[in-house]
């Protein structure tokens, strides 16, 4: 696996760097600083008590994880939350219960979310009176069929 150096500051020193639970993952597993209960539908905004600086041309993504999301409905109200190379503050987690019925209950330390890093680019967007023609042209939702679920589901 390719790397990049990030540097790193602990706000909360107590709390682990974060880190790749297995050689060859994409996501750096983040941590909550706090406790908290969140009700069934309902939000919470963690802090995990890092900040990092991300070299330019670089951005973060944070993803829900996704035994947490088929066990107990957590996920990321605005997944992947995007850190950007410049952000210096803590990176805080906008986690989201989407159970129907039992709250998700976490505990300082319990790892919620993970960090993926990765390389961006500006786009140089330039108008045109015209864009060029492509196989797909303006087929989108379904275009390409494949939702036999809508037939059994819509009748
Ligand atoms: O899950 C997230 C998403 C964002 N951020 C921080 C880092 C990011 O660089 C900054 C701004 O994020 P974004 O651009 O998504 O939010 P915004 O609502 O557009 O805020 P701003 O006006 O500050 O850009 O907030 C987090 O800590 N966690
Ligand atoms: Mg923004």
């Amino acid at each position: 696996m390719p790397s990049v150096e990030v540097l790193l500051s602990r706000l909360d020193p107590a709390v682990p760097p974060p880190a790749y639970a297995r050689p060859g993952d994409a996501g750096a597993d983040l941590v909550t600083t706090t406790d908290v209960v969140i009700e069934p539908g309902e939000r919470a905004v963690v802090g995990t008590g890092i900040a990092i600086a991300l070299p330019e041309g670089y951005a973060g993504f944070v993803h829900p994880r996704s035994g947490l999301a088929a066990r107990v409905g957590l996920s990321v109200v605005n997944t992947p939350g995007t850190i950007d190379a410049g952000y210096r503050g803590e990176i805080k987690v906008c986690l989201v219960n989407h159970d129907l019925r039992e709250p998700v209950v976490l505990t300082r330390g319990d790892r919620i979310a993970q960090l993926v890093v990765q390389k961006v680019e500006h786009a140089v967007f330039r108008e045109v009176d015209e864009l060029p023609e492509s196989v797909r042209g303006a087929g989108g939702y379904g275009s390409t069929g494949g939702h036999d679920v809508l037939a059994r589901t819509e009748g």
